[in-house]
């Protein structure tokens, strides 16, 4: 494999944990992306000319036109990432280029995150440690910072895909949550285990206390949470979004946390990204944001590094890719 990719260039859009690159510097040549901010547009489409595959992240817009000032001999896209709304699939199909993807090894990091999202909105979290950082904590206060609890509650999966599968067995098993989720198709497995209810969305937002969602990010998933959806959720609910930004109405959403539509809500996910720290979700106080780290530990990230290298390579060699989105 080595000797016929040996000619073939690549450009990484990033710096990538792990030992992987190396292994791919073995085979080709790689130019990576020195900064920690992604390339611009312009800088992107002159980096990408002449190369034969592509690692690149969710910053990254990856779509026709760009293949096309890549060239012809284009023929791998590794995304850094098990989501890839940012390569226009279709496009990639039209010119023969694979397109590869990183599943699995970051479902636990991102569940996990979930459910630590949903208890530091549940309980004000952040804003209670950031009360002591100010120096402003004054006392134990029988009415102060008061959350709610998921103990017993009932947890809607918006997705119940491999991630939405990890956080509602977490939340389940661990809090003895019932569990109503959406889904393309019935999960038997999924009711099975963990005794869960298929409903159609307007009942889940209506009948659970705690809503998670996990949809990847499609033509018909953008606002799929938008305000008539929201307006649908109870009060006292929080709503936690690991997906993607674009799947919930941000604006809406500002509009149920200040009128308290919603009890709270925890996001790792914005639109954009990053968000202005001027911005109304930022300020809220029933909203706790995170800079988007669902998958950001060690072993999940090195992980993503060896599956990435290991499509490009593949991909090169005209070989099919361990894990293909196509
Ligand atoms: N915050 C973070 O750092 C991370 C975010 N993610 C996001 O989480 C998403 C889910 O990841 P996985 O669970 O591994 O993917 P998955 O493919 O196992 O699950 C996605 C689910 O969305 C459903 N879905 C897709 N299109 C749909 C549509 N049009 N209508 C209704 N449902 C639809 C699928 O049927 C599937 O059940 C990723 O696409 C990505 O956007 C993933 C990893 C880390
Ligand atoms: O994998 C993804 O889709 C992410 O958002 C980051 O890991």
């Amino acid at each position: 494999m080595g000797i016929e990719t040996m000619n073939h260039s690549v450009l990484v859009t990033r710096q990538i944990p792990g030992e992987s690159l190396q292994r791919l510097r073995e085979v080709c040549e790689v130019e990576v992306w020195p900064e920690a901010i992604p390339p611009s547009r312009d800088e992107l489409c002159r980096l990408v000319k002449g190369r034969h595959g592509l690692l690149t992240m969710l910053s990254d817009r990856i779509d026709g036109e760009l293949m096309d000032v890549a060239g012809d001999q284009l023929c791998v896209v590794s995304n850094y990432a098990v989501g890839f709304n940012n390569i226009d699939v279709d496009a990639a199909k039209t010119r023969g280029v694979a397109v590869g993807n990183t599943p699995d090894v970051l479902t636990d990091a991102t569940a996990d995150l979930a459910v630590s999202l949903l208890f530091a909105a549940s309980r004000h979290v952040l804003q209670a440690g950031n009360q002591v950082c100010e120096g402003e904590w004054k006392t134990w206060e029988p009415t102060g910072w008061l959350g709610v609890e998921p103990s017993g509650k009932t947890l809607g999966i918006v997705g119940m895909g491999r991630i939405g599968k990890a956080t509602a067995k977490r939340l389940v098993g661990g809090w003895d949550m019932n569990l109503l989720y959406t889904s393309r198709s019935d999960q038997g497995d999924v009711e099975k285990e963990l005794g869960g209810r298929r409903v159609e969305l307007d009942t889940l937002l209506a009948e659970s206390d705690f809503v998670s969602v996990h949809v990847a990010l499609t033509d018909e998933t953008r606002n799929l949470i938008d305000a008539d959806a929201i307006g649908k959720m109870k009060s006292t609910s929080v709503l936690v979004n690991t997906a993607r930004g674009e799947i919930v109405d941000q604006d809406a959403l500002v509009d149920a946390l200040n009128s308290r539509a919603i009890f709270a809500a925890g996001l790792d996910v914005t639109t954009p990204e990053p968000l202005s720290a001027d911005h109304a979700l930022v300020k809220s106080p029933h909203c706790v944001i995170l800079p988007h780290i669902g998958s950001a530990t060690h072993t999940s990230r090195n992980a993503m590094s060896e599956i990435a290298v290991d499509n490009l390579i593949a991909g090169l060699a005209g070989k099919p890719l361990r894990c293909s989105v196509i």
